[in-house]
């Protein structure tokens, strides 16, 4: 499953989890983009945090592991290359399938080598609340959609949770919240939330 996870939530979780019992996967593979060239580079954490939240997040399920094969890879990161060498590793035997969103899939005909992804891995795009995706323009039997049970969480709004000071209890894991408090994540620059600093101002 590719995705930023700035930070990982329960969507994603759950997302992973549907699809893994849709397709009977045995593994989901979860991988933290290196550096995501279609999105603003200096509104994005540093992929080790991500990473690490990642891990934190999925340590619990047997079935769930990360991957840190776009972190370490340098520059910017495509899909293509990342499936060409989880080939190169597993061999023939194994089916690859991508794992993402319904957003981040509408726009697969923009990424880096689109006609050869479809040769790659079977693509599978997660319905979520508020983004429909149609297959429309994508080619025949190279994508399945799922409807992902209706969590309207996304990394976005946790972000600005933080940053207003707003709880992110029960919309990421546990030990994501410990994550973000214990680093400052998300916060002001200067690490207080605009609450405190009206309150307090320097
Ligand atoms: N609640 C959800 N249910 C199903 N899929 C989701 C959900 N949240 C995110 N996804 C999908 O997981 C993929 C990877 O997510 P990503 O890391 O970009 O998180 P995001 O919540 O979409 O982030 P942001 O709000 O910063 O855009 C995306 O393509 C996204 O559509
Ligand atoms: O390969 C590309 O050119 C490409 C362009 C945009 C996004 N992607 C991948 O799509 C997945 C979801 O991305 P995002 O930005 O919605 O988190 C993630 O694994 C990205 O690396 C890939």
């Amino acid at each position: 499953m590719g995705g930023t996870f700035d930070p990982i939530h329960h969507g994603h979780l759950v997302a992973g989890s549907e699809v893994a019992h849709l397709f009977d996967l045995d593994e989901v593979v979860f991988v933290p983009t290196g550096e995501p060239w279609q999105k603003d580079k200096t509104s994005v954490s540093p992929a080790e945090d991500r990473y690490l939240m990642t891990v934190i997040a999925t340590a619990s399920n047997p079935r769930f592991t990360v991957s840190r094969i776009e972190v370490d890879r340098g520059g910017p990161t495509y899909t293509v290359e990342t499936l060409r060498q989880l080939r190169d590793h597993h061999g023939d035997d194994v089916d690859l399938f991508f794992i993402t969103g319904a957003d981040a899939l509408a726009a697969i005909l923009s990424w880096r080598n689109a006609d050869d992804l479809f040769k790659l891995a079977h693509f599978v795009g997660c319905n979520r609340p508020g983004h429909q995706l149609s297959d429309r323009g994508l080619p025949q039997g190279g994508v399945s959609l799922v409807e992902i049970p209706a969590l309207s969480i996304s990394s976005s709004e946790c972000r600005e949770r933080v940053r207003a000071g707003e709880p992110i209890w029960y919309l990421v894991p546990d030990g994501i919240v410990q994550y973000i408090n214990k680093t400052g994540l998300y916060r002001d620059p200067d690490g207080q939330e605009p609450a405190r600093r009206a309150a307090h101002p320097s």
